[in-house]
């Protein structure tokens, strides 16, 4: 593939159908990347966009940069939802700002852990959950871009867990009541470490707090009653499920690219 978008690829507005031709040869990366780069196509000169995190919205923000050197994009200014994104679109020359300075964004682009049938998230695997929640949630438009390993029935159902902001604070505390919160659904609540590095030591967030991560058996029911449940823990700063914010999904499978409005 070249650095378009496929032009081969179907893509499907509203009712979602997915159809030929298949992307079965592709990979997971080769995946991820068309879903980045469809979702610039939403992106219009002038605009304030929200620059995501992880390894598919570094496709997005990549793209973006690429459209304002050939000049098709003028005047972008993006915010950035974490310091490794910043990096990244610092090193591209992608003309960036902050929610002080911009606090309406037109729309922000960014990757998710599972995505539920009613466009429901789980963000934060990569812990940026809280600027993303912040800047995504000040966006008029938020588009969502998964390859279909993303795809869950219900919240919890990938088996990957669903991440809590704490503060460091005695999270062992903070970490132990989340975990009695959901117990009925089977939760096993564990502070995440840092991958690498000599002695284990709590990951730390960009904002200087710890992830404690949700393992769920099985699913928790009513998602805004168990969001406002977290909330509650004076300890907690913010957790990973975005519900209710995703204005469109584009998902990149092996049957083809799907791209699904909530409001269409
Ligand atoms: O929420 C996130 C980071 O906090 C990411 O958007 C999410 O983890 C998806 O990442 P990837 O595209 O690498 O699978």
């Amino acid at each position: 593939m070249g650095s378009a978008f496929d032009p081969n690829v179907t893509v499907t507005e509203e009712p979602a159908v997915v159809d030929s031709p298949p992307l079965s040869n592709l990979t997971q990366e080769e995946l991820k990347r068309i879903a980045g780069y469809k979702a610039v196509e939403f992106v219009e000169s002038g605009m304030v966009i929200g620059l995501g995190t992880g390894s598919t919205a570094k496709y997005a923000v990549a793209r973006i940069s690429e459209l304002l050197r050939e000049g098709k994009l003028k005047d972008i200014i993006g915010i950035p939802t974490s310091t490794t994104t910043h990096e990244q679109a610092v090193s591209l020359g992608i003309p960036l700002s902050d929610l002080d300075s911009h606090p309406i964004v037109d729309l922000s682009i960014d990757g998710a852990d599972e995505v539920d049938p009613a466009l429901n998230l789980v963000k934060g695997r990569g812990g940026s959950l809280l600027r993303e929640k912040m800047i995504e949630g000040a966006s008029k438009k938020f588009v969502v871009i998964v390859d279909e390993s993303k795809l869950v029935k219900y919240i919890g159902g990938s088996g990957l867990a669903v991440p809590v902001e704490v503060v460091p604070f005695c999270c062992d505390f903070t970490r132990g009541k989340l975990e009695e919160l959901f117990k009925e659904a089977g939760c096993k609540a564990k502070l995440r470490m840092k991958k690498s590095g000599g002695d284990a030591a709590p990951a730390v967030t960009d904002n200087g707090n710890y992830v404690v991560d949700l393992y769920l058996e099985r699913d928790i029911g009513d998602l805004e009653a168990a969001s406002k449940e977290i909330l509650r823990f004076p300890g907690v700063v913010e957790h990973g499920m975005f519900l209710g914010m995703a204005t469109t999904l584009i998902v990149a499978g092996k049957f083809g690219v799907t791209v699904k409005d909530r409001f269409g």
